[in-house]
């Protein structure tokens, strides 16, 4: 049996033409605003720039502004925030997305924790992932929160199934871990200290590979018909998890590239758009 492909590309494709429709809406409505995303990108390595310029692409394709902010990798942490607050402050800017990682000297947790609730649409602070992991609305982490969104579309059950996330870091297996749990989930999270890895990993029904290393995840561990979420993004298309020999005895799977990363940029866009709709009256 071969297995169901969660195929995130086209999940974000379908999801643009209804975000296409709803900034329509709201610019016919408004007398032509839409909503914007001010992104950040901090100094001048090639993949974040990469990244963010998809970013920007996505906004343009479903008819949203997006506003570019470039800054030196000598920049301070201070200056930074002064950054960000000019951005808080700004009534056109509806979302704010900080990439990471920034330069070492920049202490990232002040600046991604500065951006505004409300605008807080790639859900990077601890206000927001606070009030995520206790089931309050707030604007769910971009990457994570677009696996939720892939998982559902595909109605793959959650409830009650054994989780494993492999990787805690704060805008990926953390709150990954917090959603998975609220949707009734038992999740078991595994880390560099975690001992007996391929064991926790054999009892999973559904893995998630968040931990940033190619082919870290070895497809022996993986139990037949568990679905395979692979939240790893390396050079050569390669992710977190050996996913070749798991394609015909798995129940589903990311593929890498088309899975998890179009998902993430969807769901930045996603609330961007409903942060513009609550902000202009959509
Ligand atoms: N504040 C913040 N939020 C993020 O969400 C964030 C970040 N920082 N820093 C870096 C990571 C990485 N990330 C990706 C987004 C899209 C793809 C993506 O679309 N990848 C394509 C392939 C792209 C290619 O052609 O290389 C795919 O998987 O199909 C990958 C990785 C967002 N991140």
């Amino acid at each position: 049996m071969s297995a169901l492909v969660l195929d995130g590309k086209a999940l974000a494709k379908k999801t643009e033409e209804e975000l296409s429709t709803r900034v329509a809406a709201l610019k016919e409505k408004s007398g032509g605003q839409t909503p914007i995303l001010a992104t950040i990108l901090v100094g001048d390595d090639p993949a974040s720039a990469t990244y963010v310029r998809m970013k920007g692409n996505a906004c343009r394709r479903v008819g949203m502004d997006s506003m570019q902010v470039e800054l030196p990798s000598s920049i301070t942490t201070e200056e930074l925030l002064a950054k960000i607050e000019e951005l808080n402050a700004n009534p056109n800017v509806h979302g704010i997305l900080l990439q990471h990682p920034v330069p070492e000297q920049v202490d990232e947790r002040a600046c991604f924790d500065a951006i505004e609730l409300d605008k807080d649409v790639d859900g990077v602070t601890c206000l927001g992932f606070g009030r995520m992991a206790m089931g309050e609305e707030a604007y769910g982490c971009a990457t994570p929160k677009g696996i939720m969104r892939l998982l559902e579309a595909y109605e793959i059950d959650i409830a009650g199934k054994h989780a494993v996330v492999v990787g805690r870091s704060p805008i990926l297996g953390k709150p990954m871990a917090a959603m998975l749990l609220n949707a009734n989930a038992t999740v078991t999270i595994c880390h560099s200290r975690t001992r007996d890895l391929a064991e926790h990993i054999g009892r999973a029904d559904i893995v998630i590979g968040a931990v940033g290393r190619p082919e870290f995840i070895k497809a022996e561990w993986i139990r037949d018909d568990a679905v395979v979420v692979d939240a790893g993004y390396h050079p050569g298309g390669i992710g977190d998890i050996e996913l070749e020999p798991l394609k015909d005895r798995v129940a589903a799977y990311t593929p890498v590239p088309g899975g998890v990363g179009p998902m993430t940029i969807n769901t930045l866009i996603y609330q961007s758009v409903d942060s513009g709709e609550r902000k202009i009256g959509g």
